[in-house]
């Protein structure tokens, strides 16, 4: 389970301030996927850095008891200075995983052959994607976050290994999607929420989430 009790978040922007979260509270349990609908600009990406510590709340409590990824695509935990190969073991190590296992699966995930060798701030913006997002797979964890959609690459072969890789394991996790759109979270989640005014507003379902999200645009 990921439980936010009382959180309040905003940000001064100089003028005012920009609230975020206005003392939420809600809760999701493992099994069942949440998508969270929010218009652009109004706090996705910095409700889902709350749920993994990325960022702090300024009030309320976050709480887990189980292993919550790091967003979908976050570049953040990679070293630029080091390869690929002491990245993953590091990172491996890190989780508690075996670093040959890791250093392995990603290996042959990002296919960027011996620039696997080579300090990470090599590569280009695509092949760090594909790394990053190879680590990510090589990890387990019992809810995945994920910021507006499925990061996808332009290597169809990339994409192919690694999609199949990351929907068998989203269809057995749990997920928690923020998008501008219902489109992208009618894919893995049932129930859903809308992010509005620092609210956030529980769905038994998707359907009835929309009608709300549309009639309150
Ligand atoms: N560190 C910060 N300082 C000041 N304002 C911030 C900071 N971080 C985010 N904001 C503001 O908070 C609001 C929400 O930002 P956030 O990136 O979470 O929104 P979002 O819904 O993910 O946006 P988008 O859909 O455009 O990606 C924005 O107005 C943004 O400018």
């Amino acid at each position: 389970m990921l439980e936010f009790e009382n959180v309040s978040k905003s940000f001064w922007t100089g003028l005012q301030r920009k609230i975020i979260l206005d003392c939420a509270s809600f809760r999701v349990e493992l099994g069942n996927s949440l998508g969270i609908l929010a218009p652009n600009g109004t706090g996705k990406t910095t409700l889902i850095n709350m749920m993994c510590g990325i960022e702090k709340p300024d009030e309320g409590t976050i709480r887990s008891n189980c292993r919550v990824s790091f967003p979908l695509g976050f570049m953040g935990g990679v070293n630029n200075k080091h390869s690929a190969v002491e990245n993953s073991r590091y990172i491996a190590r890190i989780y508690g995983l075996d670093p040959d296992y890791v250093e392995a699966f990603t290996r042959w995930l990002t296919g960027i052959d011996e620039y696997f060798e080579m300090p990470v701030g090599t590569y280009s913006a695509g092949m760090k994607q594909r790394f990053n997002f190879s680590l990510l797979l090589a990890l387990e964890f019992d809810i995945y976050l994920i910021d507006e959609g499925m990061p996808h690459t332009t290597d169809v072969e990339f994409n192919r290994k690694a999609g199949s890789v990351l929907y068998d394991r989203l269809r057995k996790s749990t997920v928690i999607i923020v998008s501008h759109q219902p489109k992208t979270i009618e894919r893995f989640c049932r129930s859903a929420a809308i992010l509005r005014h620092g609210k956030l507003y529980r769905f038994e379902t998707l359907e009835e989430a929309k009608q709300y999200y549309d009639y309150s645009a």
